[in-house]
This record gives structure tokens, sequence and C-alpha cells, in this order.
């Protein structure tokens, strides 16, 4: 199962939550609390070369010029769509894309799984925010048995407390997580390392 660390806004913060080895950082272009200029993804992503973290953008309906920036300008290695993009905008990406979706798409389950993406995220309802509202959802009703698991993400309100019931219980490809791993807005390295910690099952590795 690997671990998404998403919302990171500087370097330092790529750094401290870098040393908890997550498999995958997450950066925010879209609107919201958490957004960073390209040219800080630039610094991340320059700041993570050799650990192996891969950096994940994330968009919400961008136009083609700014995913293939995010690409090449800022060494994005994944771009995450979590608007309403189509799926031949998404399939472009193929090999990089992650493609999330509201718990409460108007898409079926089949549908969102037709998606050409390497990992389908399946996040909080969609009510104010796009994401990383920290709302939590009822995992069982994810239809385990006929959806791609190698291919499911889950998030939307995990914490330290919750994530070992939801790994264990979902048995995800990926988990992803901003809000649960937060103080005052910023994240907190001991909620990172007891996150990941729950997942491995005592061993961050
Ligand atoms: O994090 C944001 O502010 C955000 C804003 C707009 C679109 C997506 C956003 N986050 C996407 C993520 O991948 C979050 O990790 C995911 O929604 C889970 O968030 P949380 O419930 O806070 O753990």
């Amino acid at each position: 199962m690997k671990v998404k660390i998403c919302g990171i806004k500087t370097v330092e913060e790529a750094q401290l939550v870098a040393k908890e080895r997550p498999d995958f950082i997450g950066v925010v272009l879209a609107p919201s609390k958490r957004r960073v200029k390209l040219q800080t993804v630039r610094e991340i992503t320059d700041s993570l070369k050799g650990t192996g973290i891969k950096v994940v953008g994330v968009y919400v309906n961008p136009t083609k010029e700014e995913a293939d920036a995010g690409l090449n300008e800022g060494g994005l290695d994944y771009i995450q769509f979590h608007g309403d993009e189509s799926k031949e905008f998404v399939e472009q990406y193929k090999g990089h894309a992650i493609k999330a979706f509201p718990s409460n798409s108007e898409l079926s389950y089949s549908e969102r799984f037709d998606f050409k993406a390497d990992y389908i995220l399946i996040d909080s309802p969609r009510e104010e925010y796009y994401g990383g509202s920290g709302v939590t959802f009822n995992w069982s009703e994810l239809p385990l048995e006929t959806i791609d698991r190698s291919r499911l993400a889950l998030a939307g309100g995990l914490n330290p407390d919750n994530i070992a019931e939801a790994a264990e219980q979902v048995k995800p490809a990926l988990i992803d997580v901003s809000s649960g791993v937060e103080t005052g807005g910023e994240k907190d390295p001991d909620k990172v390392r007891a996150f990941i910690k729950n997942i491995r099952g005592g061993h961050n590795d």
C-alpha cells in the first residue's frame, strides 16, 4: 500500500515529511489555502531528487498548457485531476495520471474506473471544497468486489486514528491524506509518522 502526503507548501515542509518516507508528496496548484506557485513546485521537486519520492501536482480542471507546465517546468511525476476533467483529457496523461472523484459523484464506480488513469482516487463527498476537506465517507459504499483495487486510491478525512481500520477494510493501492496530518494548518511530522506507521504495521519502511 503506497502513501501520499498531500498539500505540501514549502521545501522545508517537503524535507520534514520526506524523512517519514512516504511514496508520494502532493502539491496543490488549484485554488486552495494550500495552493503553491509553479516556481515553488520546482524547488520542491528539485529538493526531493534522489529520494525516490514522487511528486504529484493537484489541479482542478487545468488547461493542457497548465498540466504540461506542471510536468515539464515543475518537474512533477504525476498530475492529479481533481475536477470534472473528461476521459479523453485525462487519458493524454496515462503513466502520469491520478483521477479523483468525490464519493458522491454522479458517475457509477464502473464509469469512474473506465478512466485510463494510473490511480482512481475516491475522496470526500463534494460540497464546499473540491478536496482537502477532512471529511470522511462511508467506506462500505465502495463496491470492492467489482472495482480494480490495484488502481484504487482512498482519501477523505483519514488520520492516524482511523487509518488502520480504513486500510484493513478497503485495502487500496494508495492512501492519500492532508488535513488529518496537520496541526494549525501545517504538516505535523509526529502525525505523519504515526499515520504511516499505522499503515505499515509499525514499520516506517
Ligand atoms: O488540499 C486541498 O486544499 C485541495 C484543494 C482542491 C482540490 C484538491 C485538494 N486536495 C486534494 C488531495 O489530494 C487531498 O489529499 C484529499 O482531498 C484528502 O484531503 P483530506 O480529507 O484533508 O485528507
